[in-house]
């Protein structure tokens, strides 16, 4: 199993070293633009396999793409994080040339190979990646739900006082500050309805804080977060590899499903060798659809700022 992630940077390498540290994978291979970025993160993360107990082959490359030839998934993380005080969309007139001119580099030497999106705005990105190649759109996906499903279920964990490993709980929508819809109504504690536990205003604060996950750690680091970036998109990667059938929720091209068409957005999926095996349509109660609709305006309209004809 040949992953590749391209972009060593905070997240790519945080990536790398979850996957090589979970040891199902026999070759990560990361790239970079940067003069010898990718192969120092490469070398640093190997001096590591010994104490962390790992076979995996981590392997760098600035920008040769003959290295990451029959890779069987690979993770596109290259491109610029945003800053304090700036949103992921603003990220779009950069990322896009970068994600795009990398997914067609990735495919021209992996025919077959699964690409997971990750650069912001990811919604966008992911679509972009669907509307400029001619990958099956199964194995194309879009990390984002998996993170704020995580950051939720931390964020409940927070206000039980228990671990998060006792916490389950799933955000759907686009994932930017204001579309991320957490479903609150199914989130539970070892079975049992949060609301059994915790007070209306408090759900809804868990809620608040959730969706703005991403800018809270952007606000305390200078830069956007890496580890838990790095653990969810590792995640995807081996439910992949693994054919695992787990399910997540990512950024899918949806057609029809949820009554929505022609845009990337986070749904549940099933995640197996094939990628995208299926859409799960969750029944959702009038306030979900109405705030999955908002949060899918958004998407388009950020995807209304590419330049398809380039
Ligand atoms: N979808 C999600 O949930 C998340 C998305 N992100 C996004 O991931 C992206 C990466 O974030 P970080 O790793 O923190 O940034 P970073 O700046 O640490 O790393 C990005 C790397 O991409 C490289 N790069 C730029 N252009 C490239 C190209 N054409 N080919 C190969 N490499 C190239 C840069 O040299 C740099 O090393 C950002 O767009 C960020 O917003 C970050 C966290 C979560
Ligand atoms: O907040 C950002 O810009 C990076 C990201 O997508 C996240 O951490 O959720």
């Amino acid at each position: 199993m040949k992953v590749t992630i391209v972009g060593a940077g905070a997240v790519g390498a945080s990536c790398a070293e979850y996957v090589a540290i979970k040891n199902f994978a026999s070759e990560v291979v990361l790239i970079d633009i940067k003069e010898d970025y990718a192969e120092g993160k490469a070398m640093d993360l190997m001096q590591t396999a010994s104490l962390m107990g790992f076979d995996t082959k981590i392997t760098g490359s600035t920008n040769d793409y003959t290295k990451t030839a029959n890779s069987d998934i690979a993770v596109i993380t290259s491109g610029i994080p945003r800053k304090p005080g700036m949103t992921r969309e603003e990220l779009i007139g950069i990322n896009a040339d970068i994600v795009k001119s990398v997914a067609s580099s990735l495919i021209e030497h992996s025919p077959n190979v699964t690409i997971i999106v990750v650069s912001n705005p990811m919604d966008t990105m992911t679509y972009l990646v669907h509307k400029t190649t001619n990958l099956p759109k199964n194995r194309i996906i879009g990390m984002g739900g998996a993170l704020d499903s995580a950051r939720f279920k931390y964020r409940i964990s927070e206000a039980l006082e228990c671990p998060a490993s006792d916490v389950d709980g799933m955000v759907i929508g686009g994932h930017s500050d204001t579309g991320m819809v957490p479903l609150a109504r199914l989130a539970t504690r070892n079975s049992v309805p949060i609301s059994a536990f915790l007070s209306e205003e408090r759900i809804s604060q868990i809620t608040e804080d959730t969706k703005v996950g991403g800018a809270t750690l952007t606000k305390m680091l200078g830069t956007s977060a890496w580890y838990a970036p790095g653990a969810a998109v590792s995640s995807l990667v081996q439910a992949i590899a693994c054919d695992q059938k787990k399910m997540f929720p990512c950024s899918a091209l949806l057609e029809g499903e949820y009554g929505l068409n022609d845009l990337c957005i986070g749904v549940p999926v099933i995640l197996g060798k094939d990628g995208i095996e299926k859409i799960v349509e969750i029944e959702l109660t009038d306030a979900e659809k109405a705030k999955m609709k908002e949060s899918s305006e958004g998407v388009s309209k950020t995807n209304g700022l590419l330049d398809l004809k380039k």
